[in-house]
This record gives structure tokens, sequence and C-alpha cells, in this order.
């Protein structure tokens, strides 16, 4: 009765703990990849990630919810049956635990190799839920390509390399296993034969033999365990140092404790002297940058491709810390303030948009939550976006991402303009986010927004001369250099590459002042 009232308390506690640790882990792990650089995210795979976040935290749970306990109860066991069987005969207590080191010499070697086929076992696993996840955000271009049997392919191959270990590593478990019974099966015999020779001479009853075989047979059982223990160790010990190595990475772009928040009076970005390198990249991507910027000013950057407007757009928002150089708002060093103040004040329109799965609504107000529906709907309205909300049955209760109605690539680059210009910021950089929007519906929302214009610094990176032309300067970029700046007028009189630029999209001859507008 007293056995099975505490293993049902041992049962419900053990669960408890490892559910709790799991969960305080799994929150702890979560809130670290939360706020990791970039530069991480983008270093790591998004599906070792999950990995990490899923098998490796299983194990450390694993170990709390079972093998804690069990190591508990092992030594209580272990020690008191030691102490029984040898204080009731030495030689034969002696013989009965002769298994004991046995074991204990064979797991260890059993937990080392372990140890080391599980981190294989783990990067194996990786890379298949690396490949699936690659497969799912790719569907489109896999079968544009008709590229299936390719992938198929690619899937088997990493899932045999998975087997593969996983066999080997059932091998050293059956192997270890069927080593500790025979040891055990071994030191019985002997046990049986030497106090069997005892009884014989007198020296015990057969009951104190009866007692110490059965003594014996209830502690196979916990030292047979030992190998579960020792997997088990062996498996969070690895888990739990991959899991503790990200816990305690700390993020490189973080606020100084007790940073101020930004405080933009004037509105002045000023940018001195820029200069970054992706980590492990060859070339510098900005190089030298300064430019100055006021209240109500728009500024244009354009470039070739890889010319680094991306990368300058994402040091203002302090995605990455330049490697020289520095940003003032306001005379205020963006590192020196707290980064929410600054992620409110510097809003980044990014070239993707992704859909959450939930509302319309809900999607754009993702800055903002308590933003009213009358302020989802103006801003949707200057994206451009509101007549086509107004078309769907549920409006802005329909339901988008995954599992909703699905946006063409212009509609959804408007519902990431939505989204940002329902934060009025003070810096608004588009960062080629109108690139997949009709010139004309573009016009209408280069429209809406300079109506807003004046409340700050608006920065248009983008491709298609027209939709920065209009720009109080213009940036041309090369090699994360500015190469030209001057207003439309002025670069186009230039004749650089401002102006070949010009003439490659609309032909020589346009009058500028007609498309400028
Ligand atoms: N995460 C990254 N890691 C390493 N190098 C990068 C990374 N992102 C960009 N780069 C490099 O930095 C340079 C500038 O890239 P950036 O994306 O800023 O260019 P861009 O002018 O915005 O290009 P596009 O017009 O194609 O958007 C390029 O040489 C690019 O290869």
């Amino acid at each position: 009765m007293l056995r099975g009232f505490f293993t049902t308390l041992q049962n419900y506690f053990s669960e408890y703990v490892g559910h709790q640790t799991a969960y305080a882990l799994r929150l702890a792990y979560y809130d670290r990849i939360q706020n990791l650089s970039f530069e991480f995210h983008n270093r790591m795979h998004s599906g070792d990630l999950i990995t990490l976040g899923m098998l490796d935290l299983e194990a450390v749970r694993m170990f709390f919810s079972t093998g804690l306990i069990r190591l508990i109860l092992l030594t209580l066991l272990i020690g008191l049956g030691g102490y029984m069987l040898l204080s009731t005969s030495l030689t034969l207590g002696l013989l009965a635990l002769s298994f004991v080191p046995f074991v204990a010499w064979r797991s260890s070697v059993t937990q080392l190799r372990l140890r080391g086929t599980w981190l294989e076992l783990q990067d194996r696993l990786s890379d298949l839920s690396r490949v699936m996840e690659e497969n799912l955000s790719s569907t489109r271009v896999v079968r544009a390509f008709g590229a299936q049997p390719y992938e198929m392919e690619k899937y088997h191959a990493v899932s045999a390399r998975a087997l593969t270990l996983a066999h080997d590593r059932v091998g050293i478990r059956v192997r270890n296993t069927s080593a500790m019974t025979f040891s055990f099966l071994i030191a019985m015999g002997l046990v049986l034969w030497v106090g069997g020779g005892m009884v014989r001479s007198g020296e015990i009853t057969v009951g104190t033999l009866t007692s110490f075989l059965t003594f014996m047979t209830i502690l196979q059982m916990p030292v047979r365990q030992l190998g579960m223990l020792v997997n088990s160790f062996a498996r969070t010990a690895t888990c739990g140092e991959r899991l503790f190595a990200l816990l305690d990475l700390e993020p490189a772009i973080s606020s100084r404790t007790g940073a101020p928040d930004l405080k933009v009076e004037q509105g002045r970005l000023v940018v001195e002297d820029l200069t970054y390198s992706y980590p492990d990249a060859e070339r510098t991507s900005l190089d030298g940058i300064s430019f100055e910027a006021r209240r109500g000013e728009t500024i244009g950057l354009i470039g070739p491709p890889g010319s680094g407007k991306s990368t300058l757009a994402h040091l203002i928002a302090r995605y990455h810390n330049p490697d020289r150089g520095r940003i003032l708002i306001d005379g205020q060093d963006i590192r020196d303030v707290s980064l929410g103040s600054l992620r409110r004040a510097v809003v980044v329109t990014q070239q993707d948009s992704f859909l959450f799965t939930t509302s319309l609504e809900n999607n754009i107000a993702y800055g903002d939550p308590r933003a009213t529906r009358e302020a989802v709907r103006r801003a949707s309205d200057r994206a451009e976006l509101d007549q086509f909300v107004a078309g769907l049955p549920d409006g802005y209760e329909t339901a988008v991402g995954e599992r909703g109605v699905s946006l063409s690539g212009g509609q959804r680059q408007r519902m990431n303009i939505a989204r940002s210009l329902l934060l009025d910021p003070e810096i608004l950089v588009f960062d080629d986010s109108t690139a997949a929007i009709d010139a004309g519906t573009e016009a209408r929302i280069r429209k809406a927004v300079t109506a807003t214009a004046d409340d700050r610094i608006t920065i248009i990176i983008a491709h298609r001369l027209s939709s920065l032309m209009h720009a109080d300067r213009i940036l041309v970029m090369e090699d994360g250099r500015i190469v030209e700046t001057g207003t439309h007028a002025a670069l186009l009189a230039l004749g650089g590459r401002y102006a070949a630029l010009h003439e490659l999209q609309f032909g020589a001859g346009t009058a500028p002042e007609t498309e400028a507008e």
C-alpha cells in the first residue's frame, strides 16, 4: 500500500517538476531568440533553432521528469540493499555486488559513446528539419521547376543518414544491456554456487540464501536501470550544453542599462562616416556614408543591387551596430538610447511582408495592437488598401496568412505600408516596398503619404526612378559609397550615373519635370 502511495506521489511530482522546468526553459529560450541580433539569425538556420527549442529542451525535461528521481531512488536502493547484503554475509555480499562495478564501468564507456553520437544525431535531425522547412517555404519554386523528385531524393538522403546513426545507437545500447544482464546472471550463479556450499556446511540457512537471492532480484532492476540513467545523463548533458550555450549568449544589440528614451523635437538625422561589414563577409557593405536629413524631407536612395541601400536602412533602425561612424537623431547617438524608443521612432517597411495567421485588421495593427479600427482604416486608406478590403465579404475581419485568404504581392506590400504608416514614426524608410505595386497605385500612395510627410523624415529606397524622383535629395549608391547627391534635376544635369539610369528607364528626351511632377 505504501509503495503504491509513494509511487503515485513520485510520478506526480517528478512529472510536475519536469514540466515546470521545461516551461521555464522554453520561455527563457524564446525570449532569447526574440532578442538575439540579426547577425545571429543570419548565421543560425531556423531549422536548427527549432530542433534546439523542441528536441534538446525535451531531453532536459525528460531528465527532470524521470532521470533525477531515478538517480535518488537508485542511490538509496543500492546503498541500503548493499549494506543489508554485506552485513548478512561478507563473502556472499561481495559476490552478489560483484556485478555492480562492471556495470558502472560499462555504463561509463557507453555514456561517452552515446554522448558523442547523440550530438551527431541531433545535427542530422537538424538537417532533416532544415530540408523540410526549406521545402515548405519554397513550394512554389519547387513546383515551378518540377523539382519534386530532386527534393524527394534530398530528403531521402538526409533521412537515411539519420537512420544509420539511429541504428548504430541502438546497437551500442543493446550491447550494453546484454552485457549488464550477463554480468548479473554470472553474479547470481556465483552466489548460488558458493551460497549452496555454505548451506551444506551449515554456515547459513536455506532461508538466508533465499533472502539473499530475493534481495539480488530486487536490486537487479534498479542496477539495470543504471543504463537508462546513463543514457538520460548523456543526452541531458549534451542537450543542456547546447541549450545553455544559447541562453548564455548576450544579445549584440540591446539597450545599455538605464539608457534613456530617444527624444525627438526638431527631427534631425545625422549619419556620420558610417562603415559596416557583415560578419565573415569579404567586402565592406557600407564605406564612409555621411548625409543629413531634416523633418519634412524625403531622401531617395538608389543604386545597383548589393550597393548597400538596405544595409544603410537597417543600420538607422539599429538592426546592426556600425563598425565605424555613428548615427545621431536630434544629437542623440542611437546606441545610447533605449532600443524600444528607437524602433518606435524609426520604422523600416520591409521588402517582403509577412502575414500572420489572423485578421487583416490585426495584421495591420501588428505594431500597435491598441490602434482603433478608425486608425487602421485611415492607414489602410493611405496605403490604397481600403477599397480592396471593402470588397472582401468579412472586410477587416478577413483571416489572412497560411490558413486564410492569400494576398497578391502588391496587396501584401500595401498591407506592409499600412502597417508602417499606422505607427506614424519620425523616420519612415520604404525599403523597395512598392516594387510589386503598379505605377498608378504607387503614385496615389505617394500622394497620400506626402500629405503627412511634413511630420517626419521619409527615406525611399527604390530601383524605379519614378518612385523617388520627387525626393528632396537623392543619394546614388555604388559599392557601399554615395557617389552622387542632389535633386532629380541636378543629378540629370550632372550627366552621371543617375542620368544614365534615367535614360535607361525613360529613354532620352523625356522632360524630367513631367516625370518629377
Ligand atoms: N546578411 C548578410 N550577410 C552577409 N552579407 C550581406 C548580408 N546582407 C547583405 N549582404 C551584402 O551586403 C551588400 C549590400 O547589401 P544590401 O542588401 O544592403 O544591398 P541593396 O543595395 O539593398 O540591394 P538590393 O537593391 O538588391 O536590395 C551586398 O554585397 C550583400 O551581398
